[in-house]
């Protein structure tokens, strides 16, 4: 917890190990040490968002004053989003669909998909969808969809479903019930709203054999101000869940459109939010190297304003952890990937986000990290304990090769592959960190998740561009509106 000791271990026993980005021939205590006035300011900046939901410049995509609430989320007690009864009619939610539900199909993109994949991977895995019911719980099975127009895997998934309920039908007594959560906070998002109406006409035309039910996951502005997906889900009698004001996309995890898939599945809410608001209290002090949020953003921006390294791979160690990555690229990339700072002079702000997990990637892109542009920060993620953790059986004694790893539990290789990576790294000056999770639960990921995103935060205010808005991405957005109009004109 001292910069002689480059690690910040929290009493839960989260760590934040900086020691391969601390120190001689990489980011020094001076370097920390002369922003430190920067650092005062962004930490009174981030408690004034915390208390009253002002950011210095922020506006709304339609250019009105908006407040940032997403550190409000993990308190459950005030009830000024989440609250105690919002929770548990997620989880009624969750309840209605066991041994009810044969299958949910959950439709959204970016904010409204990233975090609820990191979900379904750390607490289903991949192979939730072959198991049985009864080692689901009773939960249903959960697929995912328009987080791309992808005609292909579009018309798959509705034939598995259709084959599916045909192939129980004899069985049942009862349809093949599905249901569809259209998650949008706009609502109107192209990618998520036109895979989810391919999907509503196949399967409700299979009716009786398949019932459809839909939920609608979007803004609560109500009136004039509904949107599109809202006034559909009031038409059509569609249960609703709130995407709350002043939560963008990127930290609406922790809201209910993380929540709802969290709740179909029968992950731990409570945990998850309990994880968030601890690393909130922990991130209020002051002293940058005892706050983790805090310390990793000036650590990165020093790395990219003073040494060059503005590209940040995120490379967690586990499959399961790959979402994570992903859901961190649209986070690092739309909160501080900006053109513009807040006075609206050009900077170009942002370090690239790239993707990466061990140890799969240490046999693609580990060459390029090595020996490549010094241009990287590695942002590395370790599970201590793994729980149901295989041990290597020593089956050809007589192979030395083999007979040597024999013994060792397969989270003890992943350990040794992360460190050695760490290490040679380290000693060519490259600059990387880890973040340890005691284990892979919902508490750990929520405190993952959540000195992520107010790490962006703390970031956007030392290099004082906005995080909380997306200018970059309405530029397509306003022509690939109208070329649509023109593609429907030519037909
Ligand atoms: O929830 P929506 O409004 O469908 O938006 C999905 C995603 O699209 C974006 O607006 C970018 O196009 C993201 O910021 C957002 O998370």
């Amino acid at each position: 917890m001292t910069k002689n000791n480059p690690c910040v271990i929290l009493p839960s026993g989260f760590q934040f190990d900086y020691t391969n980005l601390f120190g001689e021939g990489k980011i020094t205590a001076r370097d920390v040490g002369e922003l430190s006035s920067r650092l005062e300011e962004a930490h009174q900046a981030v408690a004034r968002m915390r208390l009253t939901g002002e950011v210095k410049g922020h506006l709304s995509k339609d250019g009105l004053p908006e407040k940032v609430l997403f550190t409000r989320l993990p308190d459950l007690d005030s009830g000024r989003i989440n609250s105690r009864e919002s929770l548990q009619r997620l989880k009624d939610f969750g309840q209605s669909l066991v041994n009810r539900v044969d299958a949910v199909i959950s439709f959204g993109i970016g904010g409204s998909y990233l975090g609820n994949k990191v979900l379904f991977d750390i607490h289903a895995g991949e192979f939730w969808n072959v198991k049985t019911a009864a080692e689901r719980n009773g939960y249903p099975k959960l697929y995912f969809s328009g987080n791309n127009i992808d005609p292909r895997r579009t018309g798959e998934l509705i034939s598995l479903i259709q084959s599916e309920a045909r192939a129980g039908a004899a069985d049942r007594d009862q349809p093949y019930r599905v249901t569809l959560i259209v998650i949008s906070k706009s609502g109107s998002t192209l990618d998520t709203m036109s895979t989810f109406m391919v999907a509503y006409q196949e399967l409700k035309a299979m009716a009786p054999l398949i019932e459809v039910q839909v939920v609608a996951v979007t803004d609560p502005a109500a009136g004039a101000d509904r949107t599109l997906l809202r006034k559909l889900a009031d038409d059509q009698g569609w249960p609703c869940f709130s995407v709350p004001d002043g939560v963008g996309g990127r930290f609406s995890i922790f809201s209910e459109v993380g929540l709802v898939t969290g709740a179909c599945i029968g992950f731990d809410l409570e945990a998850f939010l309990a994880g968030a608001g601890d690393m909130d209290i922990l991130c209020r002090t002051p002293d940058v190297y005892a706050n983790p949020a805090m310390l990793n953003a000036a650590l990165k921006y020093i790395a990219a304003e003073k040494y060059g390294r503005d590209i940040e791979v995120f490379m967690p160690y586990g499959d399961y952890l790959k979402s994570v990555a992903e859901w961190y690229i649209q986070l690092l990339a739309e909160s501080l990937g900006k053109r513009c700072d807040r006075e609206g002079r050009e900077v170009f702000y942002g370090r690239t986000p790239v993707v990466a997990v061990g140890t799969t990637d240490m046999h693609s892109q580990t060459q390029q990290h090595q020996d490549g542009k010094h241009d990287k920060v590695l942002q590395f993620v370790r599970v201590a304990y793994w729980g149901n953790d295989p041990v290597i059986p020593d089956i050809f004694p007589g192979v030395a090769k083999l007979s040597e790893i024999a013994g060792l539990h397969l989270g003890q290789a992943l350990d040794a592959a992360l460190e050695s990576n760490a290490a040679a790294l380290a000693a060519d000056h490259r600059f990387n960190a880890t973040f340890v999770l005691p284990k892979l639960d919902a508490y750990h990921l929520g405190e993952l998740l959540y000195l992520l995103a107010l790490s962006v935060a703390y970031e956007g205010e030392l290099a004082n561009v906005d995080a909380f808005d997306q200018p970059g991405v309405e530029s397509y957005k306003r022509i690939l509106g109208p070329r649509l109009k023109e593609m429907k004109m030519k037909r």
